[in-house]
């Protein structure tokens, strides 16, 4: 499903990322470890399209990411790629369905495919009486679940998340996990995750430390 190799990248004369390799498969959850400033969330970014490495390939769904042109990236990102971090980023005007509706709304999907899909995340993410709440009205664990079911939207092959649970409660952090855990199973969603979280990293089908700009197998 995502394939990287040889990912090198570097801030002026910083060696951030020395040659990493890294994949990740359907129904599977990757976290990624390692020490404050190591490179974790500059691998996400590049392995999630939002950055460019310096050198190296990367294969989503069979696509060369280095081949698209112009607007051919953000298209393919927005389809097939879901994000969550560890500030959810919502949009404070906006309510929980309208948030959950954006990257569809991007997409030009159709009124009546959004509304079920719409529906249908509410349900399993257990928001369906928080729809038309504000971020604001919703308690932490809620808005971090409203930034997961936006990231499920488009029903993304990969879903990246950066520090997901940081910034809640352990009773929060442990649902959105077992959450996490129910979607890779019921939906085959692939995950990866970058977590300083031990309980999150253990739950995972494989883990990765960032050492010495390199990505080593656990
Ligand atoms: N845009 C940038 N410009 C310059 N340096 C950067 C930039 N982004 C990250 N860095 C540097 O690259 C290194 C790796 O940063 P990164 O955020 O990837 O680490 P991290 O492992 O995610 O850390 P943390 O666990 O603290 O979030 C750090 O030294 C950081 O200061």
């Amino acid at each position: 499903m995502l394939t990287a190799k040889n990912i090198y990248k570097s801030y002026d004369d910083l060696q951030v990322l020395s040659g990493v390799d890294f994949s990740v498969n359907a129904a599977k959850l990757s976290a990624i470890v390692g020490p404050s400033g190591a490179g974790k969330s500059t691998l996400l970014h590049i392995l999630g399209t939002l950055d460019q490495s310096d050198s190296g390939t990367l294969i989503i769904n069979n696509k060369n990411i280095g081949d698209f042109r112009g607007d051919e990236l953000a298209n393919f990102r927005n389809n097939t790629i879901g994000f969550i971090f560890q500030f959810h980023n919502l949009l404070p005007e906006f309510t929980a369905e309208e948030n959950i509706c954006i990257p569809a709304y991007i997409a030009k999907k159709n009124k009546r495919e959004i509304g079920k899909r719409v529906e249908e995340l509410l349900k399993v993410l257990g928001l369906s009486n928080r729809a038309s709440h504000k971020p604001a009205q919703l308690s932490g664990g809620e808005q971090q679940r409203v930034a997961v079911a936006r990231a499920l939207m488009n029903d993304p092959a990969i879903v990246f998340a950066d520090e997901p649970s940081g910034n809640l409660d352990s009773k929060n952090a442990d649902e959105l996990h077992h959450l996490f855990l129910n979607l890779r199973d019921e939906l085959g969603q692939a995950f990866v995750i970058v977590t300083h979280n031990q309980e999150l990293s253990a739950m995972a089908d494989e883990r990765h430390e960032m050492k010495d700009g390199k990505l080593i197998k656990l």
